[in-house]
């Protein structure tokens, strides 16, 4: 078995995974993912008109108090109160419904972005070689699946509008202002300057920050994951101070690394506050002398306040879209990494589809090298191996040989960086993956078990399989229990199958290869965890299925060999030698250490 790669990936950081982005390049990152929006551009339209119609409502309304104030009030005429105040509800109302509606079309397109673009990204996950798998901490891909797509949405679906209409308002008010006083008016287009290399300055510092928190919220979360993962070990060894810690450490550094990106907003934060509010002081002073020099009348000093107030609200959301951009920014940086990374098994161009009912599985490891990605030695170094129709191959060696990698290339878990394995003469690479995998089972010694029925476990191989074939399935594998939990075959097992024995989990992962009824079998140890007793009743059973499949078995048990035909000997690389159990005994000194003193006995 492999080591837990959990354990290795705490350690380091993907390797593939870069330095803090530059700003252009996470703004190309984002700019890449803009084909999301495609869907809903009708929407993003009408979102955006609506938007614009309900800024063009509360125009009116300054407008309008500057008629009542200058007309009925000062001429004391209060009939035309009513109609003029009656368009001033007329129009806030209409806002209202306008703003309604669009918030009602944006929470629609926002979450079908997050849904499309997270599909994607999973579909993505799924095609990525176990290799990406190994390297990647699963916290690192939890965060962009969750964290980095809500910044993405966030913005695509929010900031984007708010942004535009921030723009669109301060231009539509700034003419107003300048046509009613063209002296103040130019003085609050004048606070755009400060404004502006404020807001530079604050997404400079803001990206760097953002993608800071995005990556420890990635770390955090991987020691979450092995924390409840790991949670017997842990108990276990009485491990949970030290957990405690650990998780402490990374938490305090996200609460930091937040705590300064935070910092770096409420001080820019605090200048988009200031700014209008600096402003709007002036205005009232510089109103007020105009209005005594009768260069503006006080309806129009009323509406120029409120037209200015309505500066505010957009001019303080500008922090909040700034730092709403970065985000997605980084984050779209981060998403990409994933989206990027190609996957390095796929069907290669005109790969064939093998049909199970053509297929006699006839293995072949020819000149076979293999070293795992960033590691120099390698672990398999020229293989040659032939497995013959129907034929039971079990591989032993010492712990860390190279057993699993071996059987792993066959459903191409792994690709060989030297020689080729074959089925009947047809390089795999050349196969497609669906049909290659379709026609090679496999059960793994820690069996994964998925938050699902049990009748879903089973059938995850071939989801067509009829009742019987699932009961012979568990009649081989001895698995018959599953009929005695709560609710059968219906029962839902719980996270990894963590409510079963290991036992109980290795029987099922070996009914649910055996149900595919594969040409090529691989067993990896898959009875390690059953007494001798049980053991002796699946071999029994097995070796009915072994008789029609070609298979490959790591063994580390002399019970577990009795299933094979013949032995193979895995040692430094290469095939160190081959048999039958017996003869190996008998002439490889070596075999009989590897298999331990019960060989012996049983061999006697
Ligand atoms: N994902 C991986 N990345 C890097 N090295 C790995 C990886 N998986 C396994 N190795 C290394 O490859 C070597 C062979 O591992 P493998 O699991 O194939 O041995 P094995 O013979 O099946 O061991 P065991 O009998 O203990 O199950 C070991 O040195 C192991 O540390």
């Amino acid at each position: 078995m492999t080591s837990q790669p959990s354990a290795q990936k705490s350690e380091t950081k993907p390797p593939d995974e870069p330095e803090p982005p530059q700003r252009r390049h996470a703004l190309s990152s984002l700019w890449r993912l803009r084909h999301y929006l495609r869907p809903y551009r009708g929407r993003m339209i009408a979102m955006f008109t609506l938007a614009l119609a309900a800024t063009g409502a509360a125009l009116v309304v300054p407008w309008l108090i500057q008629r009542v104030i200058d007309g009925p009030i000062t001429g004391g005429d209060t009939s035309g109160v009513w109609l003029l105040g009656g368009a001033i509800a007329v129009f806030g109302f209409a806002e209202a419904v306008i703003i309604w509606i669009r918030r009602f079309i944006q929470a629609k397109v926002a979450l079908g972005l997050e849904a499309d673009m997270r599909a994607d990204l999973y579909a993505h996950m799924q095609k990525l070689h176990a290799g990406f798998h190994d390297r990647w901490q699963t916290g690192q891909l939890l965060a962009r699946a969750t964290a980095d797509l809500g910044s993405m949405r966030r913005f695509m679906a929010w900031g984007l509008i708010f942004g535009a209409m921030s723009l669109v308002t301060f231009a539509a008010v700034t003419v107003q202002l300048v046509a009613l006083n063209w002296q103040l008016g130019l003085l609050v287009a004048a606070s755009a300057v400060p404004l502006f290399f404020t807001a530079r300055n604050f997404a400079r510092a803001y990206i760097v920050a953002s993608r800071q928190m995005q990556d420890q919220q990635g770390e955090v979360a991987s020691i979450a994951e092995q924390a409840a993962q790991g949670i017997r070990v842990i108990k276990a060894f009485g491990r949970a101070p030290h957990m405690e810690r650990l998780f402490g450490v990374e938490a305090v550094r996200l609460r930091d690394v937040s705590v300064a990106r935070m910092d770096i907003a409420a001080r820019s934060w605090a200048t988009f506050n200031v700014i209008p509010n600096a402003t709007l002081a002036i205005v009232l002073v510089g109103g007020a002398i105009a209005v005594a020099h009768q260069q503006l009348t006080i309806g129009g000093l009323v509406a120029f306040v409120s037209l200015q107030l309505m500066l505010v609200w957009p001019v303080e959301a500008l922090g909040w879209i700034i730092a709403n951009g970065n985000e997605a920014m980084t984050a779209a940086d981060r998403v990409k990494d994933v989206f990027d990374t190609e996957p390095a098994i796929a069907d290669a161009p005109g790969a064939v589809a093998v049909a199970r009912a053509e297929t006699r599985g006839h293995v072949r490891f020819e000149g076979v090298s293999f070293a795992y990605e960033g590691v120099a030695e390698p672990v398999l170094d020229g293989v040659d191996l032939e497995v013959r129709p129907g034929e039971t191959l079990a591989i032993a060696g010492v712990t860390g040989s190279g057993k699993t990698t071996l059987v792993s290339l066959v459903p191409r878990l792994y690709d060989v960086t030297g020689g080729r394995v074959t089925i009947d003469g047809t390089d795999i690479r050349d196969l497609s993956l669906a049909s290659l995998r379709s026609v090679v089972a496999t059960a793994f010694e820690d069996p994964t078990l998925f938050s699902m029925s049990v009748r879903e476990n089973l059938t995850l191989g071939r989801a067509e399989s009829t009742d019987a074939e699932v009961a012979e399935a568990l009649r081989v594998a001895q698995a018959e229990f599953v009929h005695d939990l709560p609710y059968g075959l219906d029962t839902r097992i719980g996270e990894q199958g963590l409510s079963l024995s290991g036992g109980q989990r290795q029987r099922l992962a070996l009914a649910r290869a055996v149900l595919v009824k594969p040409a090529v079998l691989v067993l990896d140890d898959p009875l390690s965890a059953l007494d001798v007793h049980t053991e002796e009743l699946v071999e029994r059973a097995l070796a009915s299925v072994l008789k029609g499949t070609t298979a490959l078995i790591v063994v580390h048990r002399p019970s577990t060999v009795m299933l094979a035909d013949r032995v193979a000997l895995l040692a430094e690389g290469r095939i160190a030698a081959i048999g039958s159990h017996s003869e190996l005994l008998e002439t490889v000194p070596a075999y009989a250490q590897v298999l331990s003193a019960e060989s012996e006995e049983m061999a006697a």
